[in-house]
């Protein structure tokens, strides 16, 4: 908090951009609400063009608003630019590193950029290339990093300066499955240290893992918000079937079962059917007892397998659409 008010507060937030050739007016972010306080690790989550990076922009100072209003550090981007991106760490999508200086002179630099004390610079370095695994590439030119060492770097790089908030628009994006477990690890222990998170993501699982609270965003729009817990119980069954059949005759099945005893279910939820191009996906409180109702119904799937609702779940029944592309 900033003398008792939360580190960011956004309210009816809009950011429109001009109309192109034929193209109307267009409304990137559409009026969104959303607090977020100290230590708490935030998440936008939205598929792609939602208007996550545009909002993030809006907070580092980089693009102003369009409407509505907005605070960072109790300051106004419009006019306090500056002073607050000196207090921020911000990670974007393209990560600006220099390839030909090593991995300590990109730190370095980047704290000279701060105005650092050169002895203040080498000691945050030295502790935030332990911090990122890096210690051992300390002196190798950047471009002979991984993906996933070239986005460790970014992240130490933006801490130099010991932001108050850690801005990483899809910190995860392009990396291959270990490298962001690596990534979410580091990301944790930020968190843990108290640092405050603001992220942008389109993966749930990263979403679910990092995040203690997010918005879910959909055309520039907040769809719903919560903890990842609050909106799967909220929005979703404890369960899910999801279901493979037979390509003519999964349109049937799925009829079949949206017409069953599943889907009289106790809540608009439980028992809602949904028919995605590879999987039907039945919402149900119990799992089990669901797929055993599909075999009484001498339904015959290729696969059956039961899980617990995850956020894709959430985004699924909020829009219709899945987040994955
Ligand atoms: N400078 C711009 N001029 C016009 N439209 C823009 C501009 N920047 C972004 N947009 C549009 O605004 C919408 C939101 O973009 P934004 O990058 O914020 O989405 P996002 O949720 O971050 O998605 P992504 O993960 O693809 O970055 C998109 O439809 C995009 O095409």
């Amino acid at each position: 908090m900033v003398n008792g008010r939360p580190l960011v507060e956004a309210r009816n937030l809009t950011k429109t951009y001009p109309p192109r050739g034929s193209t109307a007016e267009f409304h990137a972010v559409d009026g969104i609400d959303f607090e977020v306080q100290r230590g708490e690790s935030f998440g936008l989550l939205g598929p792609n063009g939602a208007g996550k990076s545009t909002t993030m922009r809006m907070i580092a100072a980089t693009s102003p608003i369009s409407g509505g209003s907005l605070r960072v550090l109790g300051m106004d981007p419009m006019r306090q630019g500056p002073q607050i991106r000196a207090r921020l760490g911000v990670v974007t999508q393209d990560d600006y590193l220099d390839n030909e200086l090593t991995v300590r002179e990109n730190l370095h630099i980047y704290g000279r950029y701060f105005s650092l004390p050169r002895a203040v610079i080498r000691d945050r370095a030295t502790r935030l290339l332990d911090f990122a695994q890096l210690r051992e590439k300390a002196g190798d030119q950047v471009e002979t990093l991984s993906g996933g060492m070239r986005r460790r770097l970014t992240i130490a790089r933006a801490l130099i300066n010991e932001p108050d908030i850690l801005l990483l628009d899809e910190p995860t994006t392009g990396l291959d499955p270990q490298a962001r477990h690596i990534l979410w690890d580091r990301l944790f222990r930020l968190k843990q240290e108290g640092v405050t998170l603001i992220l942008t993501t389109h993966y749930m699982d990263e979403a679910e893992q990092l995040c203690d609270r997010l918005i879910v965003v959909d055309h520039g729009r907040i769809v719903a918000q919560g903890s990842p817990r609050e909106l799967i119980s909220r929005y979703a069954t404890r369960d899910v079937l999801e279901l493979r059949f037979r390509l003519d005759e999964r349109d049937t099945a799925a009829e079949k079962l949206r017409t069953s005893a599943l889907a009289t279910g106790g809540n608009d939820t439980d028992g809602r059917v949904e028919l995605l191009p590879d999987r039907v996906l039945v919402y149900a409180a119990d799992g089990e007892a669901a797929l055993a109702t599909v075999h009484a119904m001498s339904l015959t799937p290729l696969t059956a397998l039961v899980r617990r609702a995850t956020l894709e779940d959430v985004f699924l029944t909020l829009t219709g659409r899945s987040l994955i592309e």
